[in-house]
């Protein structure tokens, strides 16, 4: 059987051998003899090393889930019965695993290293993603070295946008701004809402030094067109009279960006997905920012969790015991959201570019084969940078009525010398997730933490290129693995288009009022209160 024609999760003798041990072990019906984490560590000593999986850069503790050792080898035999080992090498292998689009998912052969020859051992396809790739880094290089432009603004949304503004972001000690090295400042700008360019601009800019990036896999996206039409606007007002030298593209459609007036393109293969293009011509800004050796660190490092996830064991492979734990808790344990607090302030944004790639990727009720799906699929992803989080929903996770897994991010090193925060730092990490597992008994019932609250937590030695590469990796195959179980094809997004259809429609209509009937009545009584302003 080949991975088409897998069955999807519902369908296997495991998925009825789960319902089973969850209704029998986990669930508040099975009264005393309920999982509960606070007697499996008292009555196994093992539990720690046991449910703990060590990856490229990471190590992840997985013991304080609500999962035991019966589920854990069902959940195993359920990947195995979906077929998950042949569908993660067919998507690894650069197959047309994206089907509505009839197209592969070739992020991780962006990520191939060069053969010690120099020349990439590998298809064609990975042999032209190479020549993409030293194309944007010779540009990169020139523009991170030469003196021609004091300042980048990268313009672009979604994947266009959030995975080079995390990690520019999250490697700041290593980027020019941090080591004083010189070259130009960085700006980012996503939201068609002109607040967000303007403030760009009003830093001082000298458009005869400034270049804007213009990112966007389709060269089609109204935000992205939009704020590139104010730049190029922009630089015509400050008197720049050939603009194109100030206009890159970084794009998989060079010939619309062409004929938008660019100067330069940077190209990437089609089969790259937006929320996955951080590996390609996408990453620009970070590759200015670091270096091209940097750069490089950072697809070694992602990499390094291609392999893995290629190679381990099912029981030990990271993505696949975090993509497993996914559908537990989503299909078994109901829960309906995750929440990801990293302990780094570089992180700040991981909530906010996982939301992309989960609930963008997983988000469906149909399967791949367009059959309506039988179970519920991506949870909610949500989050905030500990310990900021603690002071604002944690009441929620310790003593709210949902289940909510929550994800610890936790990193060894510091990249500041700053004495005592980085101890404080992590001793709220790990104290938070004791108290969500242990709680608190107490005579007052406001007092009174239920406790056995899951968490799990994952930790890096430092952040740097090659450990934020191997964590976005495993982020991006956990959710293909969580994805793959439920069925889906989790490399389409069909769902954002209704909106931007309908957004013409009443851009339209706001100048022609007469328009309004086409609409329904709450959009038409908003638009006229809108329109007296
Ligand atoms: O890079 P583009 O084509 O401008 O698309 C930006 C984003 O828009 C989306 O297509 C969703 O609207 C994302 O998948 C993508 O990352």
């Amino acid at each position: 059987m080949s991975w088409r024609d897998r069955p999807r999760c519902d369908e296997t003798p495991a998925w009825a051998l789960l319902q089973a041990h969850a209704q029998h072990h986990f669930s508040a019906a099975a009264g005393g003899d309920a999982f509960d984490l606070r007697r499996v560590f008292a009555d196994d000593a093992r539990r720690f090393d046991d449910f703990s999986a060590p990856a490229p850069h990471i190590f992840a503790d997985l013991s304080k889930n609500l999962l035991d050792r019966d589920a854990r080898a069902l959940l195993v035999q359920l990947a195995r019965e979906c077929r998950l080992p042949e569908h993660c090498a067919a998507m690894l292998a650069g197959a047309p695993v994206n089907g509505t689009e009839g197209r592969a998912a070739l992020h991780p052969l962006l990520r191939l290293p060069d053969s010690g020859d120099g020349k990439r051992d590998a298809s064609q396809i990975a042999r032209s993603t190479s020549a993409d790739r030293q194309e944007m880094l010779i540009f990169s290089e020139r523009i991170r070295n030469g003196d021609a432009f004091k300042d980048v603004v990268h313009i672009g949304i979604g994947g266009s946008d959030l995975g080079p503004r995390l990690a520019v972001q999250a490697l700041a000690p290593h980027t020019l701004e941090c080591t004083g090295a010189r070259g130009p400042r960085l700006h980012f700008v996503a939201n068609m809402d002109g607040h967000e360019l303007d403030g760009v601009l009003a830093r001082g800019l000298d458009a005869a030094r400034t270049l804007f990036v213009i990112a966007s896999k389709s060269f089609g996206t109204a935000e992205t067109l939009l704020n590139a039409r104010s730049a190029t606007a922009w630089l015509r007002a400050q008197g720049v009279r050939d603009v194109a030298p100030h206009l890159v593209a970084v794009t998989a459609r060079p010939d619309v960006a062409r004929a938008f007036g660019v100067g330069r393109c940077l190209q990437f293969a089609d089969g790259v997905g937006g929320r996955y293009s951080l590996w390609s011509a996408i990453g620009l800004p970070l590759a200015i920012a670091l270096g091209a050796d940097g750069f490089r660190a950072l697809l070694a490092g992602a990499h390094a969790m291609d392999r893995h996830f290629a190679d381990a064991p099912l029981e030990s492979n990271l993505p696949v015991q975090l993509g497993l734990l996914d559908v537990w808790y989503r299909n078994f344990l109901n829960a309906s959201s995750r929440c990801v607090a990293p302990y780094h302030h570089g992180l700040r944004r991981l909530p906010a570019y996982l939301q992309q790639l989960e609930m963008e990727s997983n988000g469906k009720s149909v399967d791949a084969r367009g059959r309506p799906l039988a179970v519920a699929s991506a949870p909610v992803i949500w989050g905030e940078p500990g310990t900021n989080a603690q002071h604002a929903f944690f009441q929620m996770l310790h003593q709210g009525s949902d289940l909510v897994p929550v994800e610890f991010i936790v990193v060894s090193q510091p990249a500041h010398a700053l004495a005592g925060h980085h101890q404080a730092l992590i001793a709220n990490a790990l104290a938070q997730s004791r108290a969500l597992m242990l709680g608190q008994v107490h005579v007052q019932p406001h007092l009174r933490f239920a406790g056995n609250r899951p968490s799990t937590t994952l930790l890096l030695d430092e952040l740097s290129p090659a450990s934020l590469g191997a964590l976005l990796a495993l982020y991006e195959h956990r959710t293909f693995v969580a994805g793959s179980l439920w069925g889906l094809n989790s490399f389409d997004q069909w769902g954002v288009e209704l909106g931007k259809r309908l957004a013409t429609g009443i851009e339209a209509a706001w100048q022609h009022p007469t328009a309004d009937a086409s609409l329904d009545p709450s959009s038409a009584g908003l638009l006229a209160r809108l329109r007296r302003h």
